[in-house]
């Protein structure tokens, strides 16, 4: 492309940004496409010239008694959408079970052990993203050893997608992610209510979605949050992006674990990219709209195969061709 042209594209891109991430405005099918352009370019080429793990070694930490498919979901959907290596940190008994799922997950059986949160910190600088809270449970011990595991990230900049049990941690203590600019919140309905109920002084209109969400991020120091509902509405306080894309009418456990796995990848991706592609904008944001618009497909096309009785696995069966069919056609 000329020099020109690229000036062009850019400008053009720049003024779609505006329009698509207004505050107010609801955004056409045109500018929702424009935006998710914006994803294609975040996404790293395939070449025989990158090393293992350079496009992604993702950690979730979750994983206990009760809950050892949430973390599978997240990091086996990490790996399918694209990341190198899947890490996941659980409770020693929740360990062989995560395992037995799955061998390409490397799985540590640290979070229960005293030493818990030296162990996770002796990986994170070998990670590009964690994913907080898929599985984890709500045991005191556990909530403790994440406390010290997000401050450790934090303190290493390491970007931190919390959801599920991370998100209950969230609503007692807002402090532990208020203002860390590298963090994704993905409370569903009812944690996108505790959380709001935690940090917001007032009430806000519950049918404004928009408003509610970019509230509660603006009261959250400006983390990104991503509320999933019929529509997801995602905000870092200061834009607000909503996900209409066709999904199902299922709504089996484990669609938001896959989301959270596919967005841990798609942020380091997103601030991998650098300003350049993403043309300025909040490559948060970015890496959100394409995380729930590709859960949403995946859905969608695990529901025309297999309507009723469409699960969690048959959606991640669907990572790959729902990629190529939003991302590389
Ligand atoms: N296979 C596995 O291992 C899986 C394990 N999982 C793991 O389970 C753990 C707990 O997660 P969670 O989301 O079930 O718990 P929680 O926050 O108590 O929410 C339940 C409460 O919220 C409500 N509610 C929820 N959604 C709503 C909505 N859209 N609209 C309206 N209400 C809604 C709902 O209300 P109810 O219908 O019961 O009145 C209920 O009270 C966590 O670790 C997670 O990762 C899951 O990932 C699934 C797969
Ligand atoms: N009513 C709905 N209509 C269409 N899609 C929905 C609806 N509710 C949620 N989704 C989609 O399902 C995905 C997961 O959202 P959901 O609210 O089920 O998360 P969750 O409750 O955290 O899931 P999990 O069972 O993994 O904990 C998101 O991509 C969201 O867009
Ligand atoms: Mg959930």
């Amino acid at each position: 492309m000329a020099v020109g042209s690229v000036w062009v594209a850019a400008r053009v891109c720049r003024r779609v940004l505006r329009r698509a991430f207004s505050l107010h405005k609801p955004h056409s099918i045109t500018d929702m496409e424009n935006t998710l352009q914006l994803v294609r370019n975040i996404i790293p080429p395939l070449t025989t010239k990158k090393h293992k793990g350079q496009d992604g070694r993702i950690g979730i930490v979750g994983g206990c008694q009760e809950y050892t498919g949430a973390p599978y979901f997240a990091a086996i959907s990490a790996l399918k959408v694209g990341a190198d290596l899947s890490h996941v940190f659980c409770t020693r008994e929740a360990a062989p079970v995560i395992k037995s799922y799955s061998p390409e997950l490397i799985v540590h059986p640290v979070l229960d052990s005293p030493s818990a949160v030296r162990d996770v910190e002796t990986w994170l600088p070998r990670l590009h993203a964690l994913v907080v809270g898929p599985g984890l449970g709500r045991d005191n011990v556990l909530l403790e050893n994440v406390k010290g595991i997000l401050e450790a990230s934090k303190a290493r900049d390491v970007p931190i997608i919390i959801d599920a049990d991370g998100l209950w941690l969230i609503a007692q203590h807002p402090a532990l992610i208020h203002g860390y600019r590298k963090a994704v919140l993905t409370p569903n309905h009812g944690e996108f209510t505790r959380l709001s109920d935690a940090v917001l002084r007032d009430l806000v209109d519950g049918s404004d979605h928009r408003e509610a969400v970019r509230r509660l991020s603006q009261a959250l120091g400006n983390v990104t949050v991503v509320r999933k509902g019929e529509r997801d509405v995602m905000s870092d306080g200061e834009h607000v992006l909503e996900c209409a894309h066709e999904g199902s009418s299922r709504r089996c456990g484990g669609q938001g674990d896959l989301l959270s796995g596919a967005l841990g990848v798609l942020v380091h991706w997103a601030l991998h990219a650098g300003p350049e592609k993403t043309n300025g904008s909040s490559p948060l944001l970015l890496a959100a709209l394409g995380a729930c618009s590709l859960t949403r497909q995946c859905g969608h096309q695990a529901f025309q195969k297999h309507g009723r009785s469409t699960t969690t696995t048959d959606m991640i069966a669907e990572v790959g061709p729902a990629f190529r069919r939003l991302f590389e056609t």
